[in-house]
């Protein structure tokens, strides 16, 4: 399939998987289900599964919110990918590559798969759609990825929000598309790969650098300096890869950017607002018991950009907070060491 065209509504997928029942498989999985899809979710818990099949809840995750009678939790993989037309992924990034290696011959040999995740692998740099690729042997026609301004609470509450699924093949897109679109929740297409999973890494490192200022007790000033300073950053990291400018600009880079830099609900954001109160890195690390991506995308972020001699200052002062090797107080949208004054 080169062009979508022809798609019509009639092409929704009706059966699909969902592996990883944390706030955003089993908020994802709400979605899916309230657009009409089949959905079977899997947990790596069976108390957990048999909370969601049996009492349509994911407590500890999403605690009053009451999921639809149709999703059907299990912690069988097999049982999950039987017969999923469409499988989407939300597990930690640093675990994919090994939960792929347990589903490489359950995933029906026609699906498309879908990652939902915001990191970059540790030691690697790739991408989750490369993992993707690499570890189930797919071409990437057969592989998107979603992304944009998505905080799970507010989508669980059906608040109304927009998302944009990205593929190299454009009817793919769509086809996760018009699945993943229901009165509350929209989702846009697009082919840039690249810009569209870079820009939900890398506003996360921003998102912690806004929690780290707001932790030190700064201001509106500050923080909007960092998000439009740390937009440029996201930007020329993106194009320098081969991302579109246009990509960041949009829902899965500004849209996000914003979302995650203004709320409490961001894990991110929550993780840099106890360093700027000065908790150590391991402190933070205990006290989330939620994914904060961000705090593993840091170094391989770091490396891929010396690669190809992209300059991120905020990002390098995330790293060094996280180190302990700079005072939360010290973080700013430039380098504090360059005295020189600068284009825009
Ligand atoms: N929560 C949100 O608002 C959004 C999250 N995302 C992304 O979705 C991905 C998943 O995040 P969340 O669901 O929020 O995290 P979470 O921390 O709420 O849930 C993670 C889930 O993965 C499971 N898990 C942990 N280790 C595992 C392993 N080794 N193998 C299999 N499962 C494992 C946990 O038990 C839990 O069910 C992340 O990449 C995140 O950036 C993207 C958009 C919104
Ligand atoms: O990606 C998100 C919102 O779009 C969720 O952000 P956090 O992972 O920081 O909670």
């Amino acid at each position: 399939m080169n062009s979508s065209d022809h798609l019509t509504l009639d092409a929704k997928a009706r059966k699909v998987a969902v592996l990883g029942a944390g706030s955003w498989g089993t908020t994802f999985s709400k979605i899916l289900a309230d657009g009409g899809a089949d959905v079977a979710l899997w947990a790596r818990r069976p108390e957990l599964a048999r909370e969601i099949t049996e009492s349509k809840r994911n407590s500890d995750y999403l605690p009053g919110i009451n999921l639809p009678r149709s999703i059907r939790g299990s912690s069988s993989l097999e049982k999950v990918l039987d017969g999923a037309e469409q499988v989407f992924l939300s597990v930690p990034s640093q675990t994919l590559r090994d939960n792929l290696k347990a589903v490489r011959d359950l995933v029906p040999h026609d699906a498309i798969v879908v990652s939902l995740m915001k990191g970059v692998e540790k030691g690697t740099g790739y991408r989750m759609s490369e993992v993707i690729e690499q570890e189930l042997g797919i071409g990437d026609d057969r592989v998107a990825v979603v992304s944009g301004p998505n905080l799970a609470l507010e989508i669980a509450k059906e608040q109304p929000t927009a998302a944009v699924v990205s593929s190299a093949n454009l009817a793919t897109a769509t086809l996760v598309a018009m699945t993943a679109t229901n009165p509350y929740f929209r989702s846009f297409v697009n082919t840039d790969v690249i810009g569209t999973e870079f820009g939900g890494v890398l506003k996360n490192l921003i998102a912690v650098a806004i929690g780290i200022v707001d932790g030190v007790g700064y201001g509106e000033n500050t923080k909007a300096s960092i998000i439009t300073r740390g937009l440029v950053e996201m930007t020329d990291f993106a194009v320098a890869f081969g991302g579109r400018a246009e990509t960041l600009a949009g829902l899965a880079g500004l849209g996000d950017l914003i979302a995650t830099c203004e709320s409490s609900l961001s894990r991110n954001n929550t993780a840099g607002r106890l360093l700027g109160q000065g908790y150590t890195f391991s402190d933070v690390v205990k006290q989330m018991n939620q994914t904060a991506e961000g705090l593993s995308s840091v170094a391989p972020i770091l490396e891929l950009a010396l690669s190809k001699g992209v300059e991120m200052p905020i990002v390098s002062q995330v790293a060094e907070v996280l180190a302990g090797t700079m005072d939360p107080r010290d973080i700013a949208p430039h380098l504090t060491t360059d005295p020189m004054p600068q284009g825009e």
